[in-house]
């Protein structure tokens, strides 16, 4: 046999190890001959799209760890990963991925979104909120940061950039007699890098006869709205986390099942009813806990995939459309409640819905379920009571407003708002941007 003829010989069987998943011959022949890694058989396929058309997980790790190109395409224009996808390897196309597990889900290819309120700065450790000495530990630790409310307002002061505010970080001795005072509510938020932890101290008294001098300009974010869109990315979410807890102590304060006063626990994420025999005490009733209101809000997208529904609530700034929202009701699934606020708001039902993201929203205490769906009727039946306008917008007429036009037909709502990302991410534009 010529040269040439033992050559493809050896290719063909290094290709059909590939195929057929044998590794003990396809690590072999890696051994004795690596040029053979990105060589191609018949119609542009190298062994790695082989490996992949098949799902050989093993095969696929032990040529990229041998250092096979990914990149490659074979005559179809395909690489390996899209060999992967298209038979529904999502096992293997993960590997074959920049983002691994993105492609283990079923409808794959959805990425976290980064969204303001979003970011977890802290770990929560929840086993230590039940832990008194180390909390009181903590709480003395002069390391420990603490960050004061009033009227469910953080203090803060104005941050590098104008434009940006930044949480008060205090330490214990700037805070002796807030700390002591009989009507001061702590709660444990969490440790940052593995030991400082983070209290939130809130007072409905007025506060600043109880701090000691402050550094620099410190104010109370007032009101909550718009002030608690300024802050940075990583302060918001320590802030939603806090806000939320401090505002379920202030509306909760005895006990919703019976009236009775009520103790604080659990590093104050726990106030349980000082009535013995109370039946909030019994069974898995939870209103000892903060509590959660979960909402649907939504992006329909037309029939014709060209067009998406807004509308305006009369207390947003002139010219603003938001996605439609709505509270999730007692014994409702989320797509149950997409389609019944939709069909509230506007008139309008819709079929497919899609899971897109969440975003708590710490006013006083929701958790926005972010969702694509798919009209299925387009004539617009405005629920007055709640909306001053529901229109469907056209996909460049979103892109204008996006890119603020001087003449886009409506203003988005603002990029912190988990609506902004959803209409950005029907666009398709980077949700950075
Ligand atoms: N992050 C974001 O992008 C957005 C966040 N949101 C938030 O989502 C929340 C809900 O959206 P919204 O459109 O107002 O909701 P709905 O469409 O459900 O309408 C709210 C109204 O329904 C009543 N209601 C029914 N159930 C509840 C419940 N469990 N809790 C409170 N009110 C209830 C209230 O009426 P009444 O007051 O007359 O008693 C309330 O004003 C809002 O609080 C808003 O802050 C909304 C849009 C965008
Ligand atoms: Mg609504
Ligand atoms: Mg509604
Ligand atoms: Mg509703
Ligand atoms: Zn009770």
């Amino acid at each position: 046999m010529s040269d040439s003829g033992v050559r493809s010989d050896l290719l063909q069987r290094f290709l059909d190890a590939a195929s057929t998943g044998d590794m003990q011959t396809l690590m072999l022949m890696i051994d004795q001959s690596s040029d053979l890694l990105n060589q191609r058989g018949e119609k542009g396929w190298s062994a790695l799209m082989l490996a992949a058309r098949h799902g050989h997980q093993e095969v696929v790790k032990a040529l990229l760890e041998n250092g096979c190109d990914t990149s490659a395409q074979n005559g179809s224009g395909q690489t390996a990963r899209d060999v992967a996808v298209f038979w529904g390897h999502r096992h293997v196309a993960s590997l074959l991925s920049g983002s691994p597990d993105v492609d283990l889900l079923p409808s794959g290819g959805v990425q976290e979104l980064d969204i303001y309120f979003n970011r977890q700065m802290l770990d929560r450790k929840s086993e230590k909120r039940t832990d008194l000495a180390w909390i009181s530990e903590k709480q003395a630790d002069p390391d420990t940061v603490f960050i004061v409310f009033h009227d469910l307002c953080p203090l803060v002061r104005r941050g590098a950039q104008d434009t940006k505010t930044s949480v008060c970080r205090l330490r214990a001795p700037a805070l002796q007699k807030l700390l002591t005072h009989t009507h001061t509510l702590l709660v444990f938020l969490g440790v940052q890098k593995k030991e400082v932890a983070w209290f939130a101290v809130s007072t409905e008294d007025e506060p600043t006869d109880l701090l000691e001098t402050l550094e620099g300009e410190c104010f109370f974010l007032q009101p909550a709205m718009p002030g608690l869109l300024t802050m940075s990315d990583e302060d918001a979410g320590v802030v939603a986390q806090a806000r939320s807890v401090l505002a379920w102590h202030s509306r909760y304060r005895f006990c919703p099942t019976c009236g009775s006063d009520t103790r604080v626990e659990d590093g104050g994420y726990k106030r349980t009813c000082l009535r013995a025999g109370c039946r909030s005490l019994q069974g898995v009733y939870n209103t000892c806990y903060p509590r959660v209101d979960p909402v649907v809000i939504m992006l329909v997208i037309h029939p014709d995939g060209n067009q998406c529904l807004l509308g305006r609530k009369k207390i947003f700034p002139p010219g603003m459309f938001s996605c439609l929202a709505g509270f999730i009701e007692p014994g409702e699934c989320v797509e149950a409640a997409v389609r019944r606020e939709v069909q509230e708001e506007s008139g309008v039902q819709v079929s497919a819905i899609q899971y897109v993201c969440s975003q708590p929203w710490p006013m006083p205490s929701c958790l926005m379920i972010g969702c694509h769906c798919v009209a299925l009727t387009t004539d617009i039946n405005v629920d007055q009571q709640e909306l001053e306008e529901v229109r469907w917008f056209t996909r460049q007429q979103v892109i204008d407003a996006l890119l603020k036009h001087k003449h886009a037909a409506f203003i988005m709502p603002p990029q912190q708002a988990v609506a902004h990302q959803l209409i950005k991410h029907w666009i398709g534009f980077n949700a950075n941007l």
